[in-house]
C-alpha cells in the first residue's frame, strides 16, 4: 500500500554526486523517489541512475525536459529509456508530435510525463510571452489543454501545480498519473521562484500522485526531519 513518503519526490538538485550520495543515503527510506535533473545529470551522467538504484528500492524520475523535434525526442527517449527509470518528462507546448515520438521512444519502459506549465510560470509571464489574453492567459485553460494533448499521446501523466490537479484528475481519470512540483509547506513559506504553490497536504487532498519538493528538504537544517514532517502533513489528509 501506498504510503504518506511515497508521495514525496526529492529533487537531486545538487552540483556533485558526492552531495547527491549524501542526500540519498540520507533519505532513502523517508522519500517514494529521486529525482535527477539538469544539474545533476550534465555533472555526473547516466551513471548516476545506477548510483540510486543501488542505493535501495525508491523510484527514479529523470527530468530531462525534452523539447525538439519529433525524431530528436523519439532517439533521446530511447536512450532514456534504457537507462529504466520510472519517468521522464517531455515539453508540452505546442507540439503533440513531440510528445507521440517520446511515448514511441520510450515503448513501455518509462512513463512519459508531460510538463503542461511550468511551477514557475504565472499568468503574467504567460501574456509576456505572446499568448492571446483572454484565452491563454488562463493558465487553467493551458495546463488542461496541454494535459490533453498528452493524454492523446499516450503519456503517462502529466507534470502540472498542485493549483490545477483537481480538474486535471476529473477529466483524465485516477490511471493520468498528475505529478506537481511548486510545492512548500506552512512552515517554509519562501515562495523563491516558484509562483504556482500549494501545501503538500493541498496538492495530495486534491489529487496529486506525487508531490515534488526540493528546498526545504534540501536547504532545512535537518532535512530527514524536515521530510517526515512532511510525510505527516501527507498522512493527515489521507
Ligand atoms: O513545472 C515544474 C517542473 C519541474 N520542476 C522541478 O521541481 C523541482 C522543484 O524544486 P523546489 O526546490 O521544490 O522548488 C526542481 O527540480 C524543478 O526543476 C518545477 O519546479 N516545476
Amino acid at each position: 500500500m501506498k504510503q504518506a513518503k511515497d508521495y514525496i519526490i526529492f529533487p537531486l538538485d545538487l552540483p556533485s554526486v558526492k552531495q547527491a550520495e549524501e542526500y540519498i543515503s540520507l533519505l532513502s527510506g523517508h522519500v517514494g523517489m529521486f529525482k535527477v535533473g539538469l544539474e545533476l545529470f550534465i555533472q555526473a551522467g547516466p551513471g548516476i541512475i545506477n548510483i540510486i538504484k543501488n542505493a535501495g528500492d525508491t523510484g527514479i524520475f529523470l527530468d530531462l525536459k525534452l523539447h525538439d523535434i519529433p525524431e530528436t525526442v523519439y532517439r533521446a527517449m530511447k536512450r532514456i529509456a534504457e537507462l529504466g527509470v520510472d519517468f521522464a518528462t517531455v515539453h508540452c507546448s505546442e507540439s503533440r508530435k513531440m510528445l507521440e515520438a517520446a511515448v514511441k521512444g520510450a515503448d513501455g519502459k518509462t512513463g512519459v510525463l508531460g510538463v503542461t506549465v511550468l511551477t514557475s510560470v504565472s499568468a503574467h509571464d504567460i501574456e509576456t510571452a505572446g499568448f492571446k489574453q483572454d484565452f491563454y492567459s488562463d493558465i487553467q485553460t493551458l495546463v488542461m489543454k496541454r494535459a490533453e494533448a498528452a493524454k492523446a499521446a499516450g503519456c503517462a501523466g502529466i507534470v502540472c501545480s498542485g493549483l490545477e490537479v483537481e480538474p486535471v484528475k476529473q477529466r483524465f481519470g485516477r490511471n493520468f498519473a498528475a505529478i506537481t512540483p511548486g510545492i512548500r509547506p506552512g512552515w517554509d513559506i519562501k515562495k523563491d521562484d516558484q509562483q504556482r504553490i500549494t501545501t503538500p497536504a493541498q496538492a495530495v487532498q486534491k489529487g496529486a500522485d506525487y508531490i515534488v519538493i526540493g528546498r526545504p528538504i534540501r536547504d532545512a537544517d535537518d532535512p530527514v526531519k524536515a521530510a517526515v514532517k512532511i510525510a505527516e502533513e501527507i498522512q493527515a489528509v489521507l
